[in-house]
């Protein structure tokens, strides 16, 4: 040790380092050789560094030629990048032994893993960050997506493999399938993968039934759109967890190891305070997790959670609280409590402190010894996503047992790295085989820890470490030990091995979560994203070409709808234009029709017998109903005169409708013709009066009354103006009669005296006016009484003809009959739009869906095409964190 003093006096360097080189030929018992760039002299075990000195460590991994340097700062105990030694020619090298094995430690190295830590945890910092928001970015597309699967249903490629489907439905696959379910009951074995699906993330395992036949085309749009929903919300569920994982900020490290292999005195050598319960007997039997106070408030305490209880810090009804001191038998009341959370304060620097480092929150868990009993419960504990590391503590004195063997074995391979801690080493005496043996027996356990053995495997002293002894000074320390178990008073020399155990499993800790912690999401989301981007580009492709199909769909259906359109126009014109003529014939017809016959009627003799006087009531009804039912008869033949028009016009309009329709197109419908103008016949035969008096068999007429006195009138015209003033004169009544054939009978009376001026007094003043007398008053009767069944047939017709003006009858009769020509032509004219109509709907139905479908495909489109870019820009920048890469 003088030499080293000396070497270091003579550099006038406070640095010092001890040299670890298993390789080394001149080794001591431990085959570790001691170096000493300025002294090729081995220090002296007598020879300790002073107090103040620092010094680098240099280690080698197991089958390694490159000796690992680390500088330690013998102070405080904590490897620290501040000091220059190794590489620099002004640097010292201090030899030293500690406890057994001879340590080089070069500072350059040292400076180098501590920039290198600092690099990590930006790194880890950024990428987390960045993993962070890639976690919210993918929720927002899942959540997006979502939304569009609940419009319309996300296009999911169903793998349709017409081999597959063959195999899964065939008669031994089936077999099969029923087997494994009664073999399994678990739910994978009851689905099938479809193991071409593009998928990883969003795979869906579609349950094949053997007995529901062909699963994939059974599945409606609406059910797979289910499916799609329920997966992407467990995505959701998945990336919240994930994102709960990163941002916790705390990490577990699990000590275990066999019964009493000192696994407390290792975690309260950690922690510089005995805080855990050390007995000679197995005590632990309760998980002790050993948190920061800091996360109590400040307060140290333990929560000892009931059995049956999920711990919760904020709710008091899931734990006791005790006194630290309490921990002495809470520790073996495995049968009330689960789990003791154990508060401590640290209140070392961060630089010193495991709990409270500074970057990350470290948990401490102290297992139970291995035992029939803990052993499940241990390796369950162990596989805990928020396990971070699982410390594996041996007594140096025992080697590996049986259940530290298995236990190792299967942790590694779920961890694949594990930390043995082989502990107790201060009371090894053969130290080197003690060394090779354990190496031996953990090379088979756990290759990849034997692998690097230098950062992973540590062969410690947790009681010396803790109650500051020497690191060779035994159990009851060196010469130079400090106090028991105050950490306030370490050994001078440090305890380099457990530092270096400490350093590297905080390093470990510190940059390996980037792999525990943040990898997993980088796996996950680089995944989720590749599938996100499959799926936005399969159902814009999907668009795309629906969006094709829909287009050419639509350029055949737009002109057939407008030719539909025209046509219906073209076809409903001409329908308009028969039905429109037809009901103008039938007007035509009948008003000419009626209005012929009304004039005719008094025209010719109405051939009803005057049967004399005493018939004359009979004559009378007779008379007034041969003249209505003349009129109603031309009713009638123009009624019928319309079913004719109306029978063709019917034929016609069908024509014009199979025309575009075809033929079978239009309903068989009937037409009957007695069934139009059924109702309101008689309607006017009720309205004639059909009453009658005296007066109507007196009708004057100098015609009549010529054509009764066997007068033959000059001319007709003569005649009908004579016969029109002999009736206005007989209207004006008697007294007219006297004025206008007054003179007429004056001069025929003065004639008739002039002549009588040559017959004798007698005749003239006796006979003569007797005579005129008689003929003026007999003529009249005479006439009265001849002309009486004319005279009323006349009154009759001129009466009825009156009463028919009145009514306008011809044209009111021609527009009924008209109208129920255009009536009756409505049906079929319905008929053949109702065929037009359809025509038009369904390919204006086709064309409003396709119109409607290619909107709802454009916006679709538009959304799979932007998430695509937006997901692949994700899914690059995810895939670029080099999360692993710095080292
Ligand atoms: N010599 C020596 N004894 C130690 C060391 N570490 C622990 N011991 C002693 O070993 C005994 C058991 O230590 P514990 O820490 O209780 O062991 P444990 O593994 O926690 O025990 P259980 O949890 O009960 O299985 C105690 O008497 C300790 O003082 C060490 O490094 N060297």
């Amino acid at each position: 040790m003088s030499d080293n003093l000396g070497d270091s006096k003579r550099t006038g360097s406070s640095k010092k380092s001890f040299t670890q080189d298993k390789n080394d030929e001149s080794a001591t018992d431990s085959g570790i050789s001691r170096s000493n760039p300025s002294s090729s002299q081995p220090p002296s075990q007598s020879d300790p560094p002073s107090p103040s000195d620092d010094v680098t460590l240099v280690g080698g991994s197991v089958g390694s030629d490159t000796p690992k340097v680390v500088h330690y700062q013998q102070q405080q105990s904590t490897f620290d990048e501040s000091t220059l030694v190794n590489g620099d020619t002004s640097s010292q090298t201090y030899r030293g032994i500690h406890g057994g094995i001879t340590t080089a430690f070069s500072s350059h190295d040292s400076r180098q893993a501590a920039a290198q830590a600092r690099v990590s945890q930006l790194q880890y910092n950024h990428n987390r960050v960045a993993l962070d928001r890639s976690i919210n970015n993918a929720s927002q597309f899942v959540h997006e997506l979502r939304l569009e699967n609940k419009a319309r249903p996300v296009h999911y490629p169903v793998a349709e493999d017409p081999e597959l489907d063959a195999k899964l439905n065939s008669r031994d696959s089936r077999i099969a399938i029923m087997r494994q379910k009664s073999v399994s009951p678990s739910p994978s074995s009851e689905s099938s993968n479809f193991s071409n699906s593009p998928f990883q993330i969003l795979k869906i395992n579609f349950r094949l039934d053997p007995g529901s036949g062909d699963v994939v085309n059974n599945l409606d749009k609406t059910a797979l759109s289910t499916f799609i929903d329920e997966k992407l919300s467990q995505v959701l569920r998945h990336l919240s967890s994930l994102k709960d994982r990163i941002d916790d900020t705390s990490s577990k490290v699990l000590v275990t190891g066999d019964l009493n292999s000192g696994k407390s005195a290792f975690c309260n050598a950690l922690l510089r305070r005995t805080v855990l319960p050390e007995d000679q007997e197995p005590c632990t039997s309760v998980f002790c997790e050993i948190i920061d106070s800091h996360e109590n408030d400040g307060v140290e305490e333990v929560h000892a959670v009931l059995i049956g209880s999920k711990y919760r810090h904020d709710d008091h009804r899931t734990y006791k609280t005790f006194q630290l001191s309490d921990l002495d038998e809470l520790v073996y009341e495995a049968k009330t409590y689960s789990l003791l959370v154990v508060y401590v304060k640290d209140n070392r620097p961060p630089a010193q402190s495991l709990l409270r480092n500074g970057v990350i929150d470290i948990r401490l868990i102290d297992a139970p010894g291995l035992n029939l009993d803990s052993y499940h419960t241990t390796q369950l504990y162990s596989r805990q996503e928020e396990i971070d590391l699982v410390v594996f503590v041996v007594n140096a004195e025992n080697h590996f047992t049986l259940s530290g063997r298995e236990f190792i074995s299967s942790a590694a391979s779920d961890k694949n790295l594990i930390f043995i801690v082989v502990n107790k080493f201060d009371g090894i005496k053969h130290k080197d085989r003690c060394r090779t043996r354990i190496m031996q027996q953990l090379q088979p356990l756990s290759p990849e820890t034997y692998k690097n053995a230098d950062e992973f495997v540590h062969f410690v002293s947790s009681r010396n470490a803790m109650n500051g002894n020497s690191p060779d000074g035994g159990p009851d320390g060196g010469p130079d030990g400090g106090p028991d178990g105050n950490s306030d008073n370490p050994h001078p020399l440090g305890h380099p091995d457990f530092d270096r155990l400490e350093a590297a499993l905080r390093g470990f800790i510190l940059e390996k979560r980037s792999v525990s912690k943040l990898l997993p999401a980088k796996t996950y989301l680089c995944k989720l994203y590749s599938d996100l981007a499959a799926l936005a580009e399969i159902n814009e492709r999907f668009y795309k070409e629906d969006r094709a199909a829909m287009q050419s769909e639509l350029d055949e259906v737009s002109p057939r709808y407008e030719s539909a359109v025209q046509a219906s126009v073209r076809v409903n014109e001409s329908i308009m234009k028969l039905i429109e003529e037809s009901a103008q014939l039938a007007y035509d017809y009948s008003r000419n029709h009626i209005r012929a016959v009304i004039n005719g009627v008094g025209q010719a003799p109405l051939g009803v017998p005057f049967k004399g006087y005493s018939d004359i009531s009979d004559f009378a009804r007779l008379t007034q109903e041969r003249v209505i039912n003349r009129i109603l008869d031309s009713v009638s033949e123009s009624e019928d005169y319309a079913r004719q028009a109306t029978a063709s016009s019917i034929e016609g309009i069908r024509h014009v409708g199979r025309e575009y329709l075809g033929e079978e197109s239009l309903p068989a419908t009937k037409f009957v013709p007695e069934a139009m103008y059924s109702r309101k016949r008689d309607l006017f035969q009720r309205q004639i009066d059909t009453t009658f008096s005296f007066g109507d068999f007196i009708d004057p007429n100098l015609e009549s009354f010529c054509e009764v006195c066997g007068i033959t009138l000059p001319s007709a015209s003569t005649n009908a103006m004579v016969g029109a003033v002999f009736s206005k004169l007989w209207k004006t009544g008697l007294s007219g009669l006297v004025v206008i054939y007054g003179p007429q009978l004056l001069s025929a009376v003065t004639g008739i005296q002039s002549v009588a001026s040559f017959l004798p007094d007698a005749v003239t003043t006796r006979v003569l006016p007797v005579t005129l007398l008689g003929v003026s008053v007999a003529l009249p009767i005479y006439y009265f009484y001849k002309d009486a069944p004319r005279a009323y047939q006349r009154k009759v017709v001129r009466k009825i003809k009156r009463e028919l003006e009145n009514e306008d009858y011809q044209n009111v009769n021609s527009l009924r009959i008209a109208k129920e020509v255009r009536k009756v032509l409505n049906y079929p004219a319905n008929d053949v739009s109702i065929g037009m109509n359809s025509i038009i709907e369904s390919q204006s139905s086709k064309r409003a869906k396709l119109i409607g479908d290619m909107k709802k495909g454009e916006s679709a489109l538009r959304f799979y095409k932007d998430l695509a870019e937006r997901v692949k820009a994700q899914g690059g920048l995810v895939d670029s964190y080099d999360l692993i890469g710095v080292d």
